[in-house]
């Protein structure tokens, strides 16, 4: 496994030792062998045969926790019953709840908020169904739907593995963006069931972000859910995506001193994100894109049986090249890898143009990591939040639906998503650019204030708001 994590250097055993076959300092001082120090004791348990602690333990270097487990294992009546670090112990319970906004104190609330007073609040969205916007939480409420396809780059891992990130991107809607948001993983991945599943649910929402649902399926469901609804439905990880590395490449080629139009970009995954981001590119101006894939460079010269393949191999790639990886990245000035992880050498940023911009944005494990390459490229970013230069789609979700929500528009259009990715390029000024620094950090408060604001002006300006938010 690539990458580090500060939360794997400090993990939370749970021990059952017997009382008549175990010693609690025996397997103190096996953990102290296997390189870990012991910095809390919890006592959870106590019995005549067995009691149960928890042990806090840190280790350094040349410690993990994989050691210390199997030290533990091999003594006799201990049994490691769980081991858990930050990380775990922050998803116990899942990471979200639901919070009334009103307490009910006495009968006279009751009747309000349940029956019988609230049948004159149903009856007057029966009357006119707009009014569910105003008295209802639909005009704050996001669905995160999945149903488990292509998560991260973990792949198609199923719906409930898919609830974690879901129940993120949920908190990051909420902190962001002051945005109500709420995971819903479908248990199926047939196409049609999916779409009757959200029109289905649509009702008790303001918008839907449709998220890590694998290509192709995912382009005729967003399709269809825009169609079929009035509200804005949002694939993120096409769009998301493609607004925010469009920013951190407009920025990222101004320190350069190169231009959209004369650059050659290689697209590595066209998949939902590569696909999207390519777009993005080609509307912006770029006119040297190569996009390649598992099985290589898409090129006119084959005939594709994806569709969007067989689009993508006829509006990129003028030059027909052929061939991997490597042929792709000969020469190239960018990279965008929205793939897999590690796939992106030494040797092949060593081909590339002067001063290469490298995106290495797969997620959790970036096509190659900032250690690796930093001696050679010009700019290096990933979509991680452990490194500079974060390519990632919350610094685009929270404050675009924010704006879309504000305005009441029935969609995210264009015009919405290249202010998005202005907006959010602005934020990092001329004497800030930096190598380290192309792109705001998701803390910075004026993200999703500018995008948000530059988003509600988009969707006035091209007519799809359906109201004008107060400021
Ligand atoms: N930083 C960010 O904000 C985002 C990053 N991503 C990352 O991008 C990756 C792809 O995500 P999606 O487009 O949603 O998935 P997807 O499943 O729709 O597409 C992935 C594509 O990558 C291709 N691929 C896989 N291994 C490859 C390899 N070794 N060489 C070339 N192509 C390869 C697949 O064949 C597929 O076409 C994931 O790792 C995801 O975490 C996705 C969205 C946002
Ligand atoms: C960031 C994100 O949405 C992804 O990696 O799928
Ligand atoms: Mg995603």
């Amino acid at each position: 496994m690539q990458g580090t994590s500060l939360d794997r250097k400090t993990i939370i055993l749970r021990l059952e030792l017997s009382t008549k076959l175990a010693n609690f300092s025996r397997a103190a001082s096996t953990i102290e062998q296997a390189g870990g120090d012991v910095v809390a004791i919890d006592i959870i348990q106590t019995g005549k045969d067995r009691t149960v602690r928890d042990l806090t333990v840190k280790f350094g270097e040349g410690g993990s926790s994989e050691q210390i487990v199997a030290a533990l294992d091999a003594l006799e009546g201990i049994r490691v019953v769980n081991v858990s670090d930050r990380t775990f112990l922050l998803h116990l319970g899942g990471k979200l709840t639901v919070q009334p906004k009103t307490p009910i104190q006495n009968r006279d609330d009751l009747s309000r908020v349940y029956t019988p007073d609230v049948a004159r609040v149903c009856e007057a969205i029966h009357a006119d169904p707009a009014k569910a916007f105003n008295l209802t939480i639909k005009r704050n409420t996001v669905a995160v739907v999945t149903d488990g396809s292509a998560v991260l780059g973990l792949g198609n891992i199923g719906p409930h593995a898919a609830m974690p990130v879901m129940e993120g991107k949920a908190i990051l809607f909420k902190q962001f963006a002051e945005v109500d948001a709420f995971p819903i993983c479908l248990d199926t991945q047939d196409t049609e069931q999916i779409i009757a599943s959200v029109k289905a649910i649509a009702p008790a929402f303001g918008g839907i972000n449709l998220e890590d649902i694998a290509a192709p399926r995912c382009f005729e469901i967003e399709q269809r859910l825009r169609e079929e609804l009035d509200i804005p439905v949002f694939h993120d990880d096409q769009h998301g995506t493609s607004v925010v590395l469009y920013a951190g490449l407009l920025n990222a080629l101004k320190l350069a001193g190169k231009r959209l139009e004369d650059v050659r970009i290689v697209v590595c995954g066209i998949g939902a994100a590569g696909t999207a981001c390519t777009k993005m590119l080609l509307a912006g101006g770029a006119r040297h894109i190569v996009g390649v894939d598992r099985d290589g460079i898409l090129t006119a010269d084959r005939s594709y049986a994806h569709p969007m393949w067989q689009w993508y191999a006829e509006h990129t790639n003028a030059e027909r090249r052929n061939g991997g990886l490597a042929e792709a990245v000969q020469g190239a000035d960018v990279f965008i890898g929205v793939s897999a992880g590690g796939i992106l050498t030494r040797a092949h940023i060593q081909s590339m143009a002067n001063e290469p911009i490298v995106f290495a944005m797969a997620n959790p494990h970036p096509e190659i990591l900032p250690e690796q390459a930093e001696d050679l490229v010009a700019v290096l970013a990933t979509g991680r939040s452990d490194y500079p230069n974060q390519i990632n789609n919350v610094l685009c979700f929270p404050g675009i639906f924010r704006g879309a929500l504000d305005c009441r528009a029935p969609l995210i259009n264009e015009p919405m998503k290249l202010a998005a990715a202005e907006a959010i390029a602005s934020v990092v000024s001329e004497e800030e650019l930096s190598r380290h620094y192309i792109i705001p950090s998701v803390f910075n408060q004026r993200v999703v204030e500018e995008v948000r604001r530059r988003v509600v002006q988009a969707a006035i300006d091209s007519g799809v708001a359906r109201r004008r938010p107060h400021e």
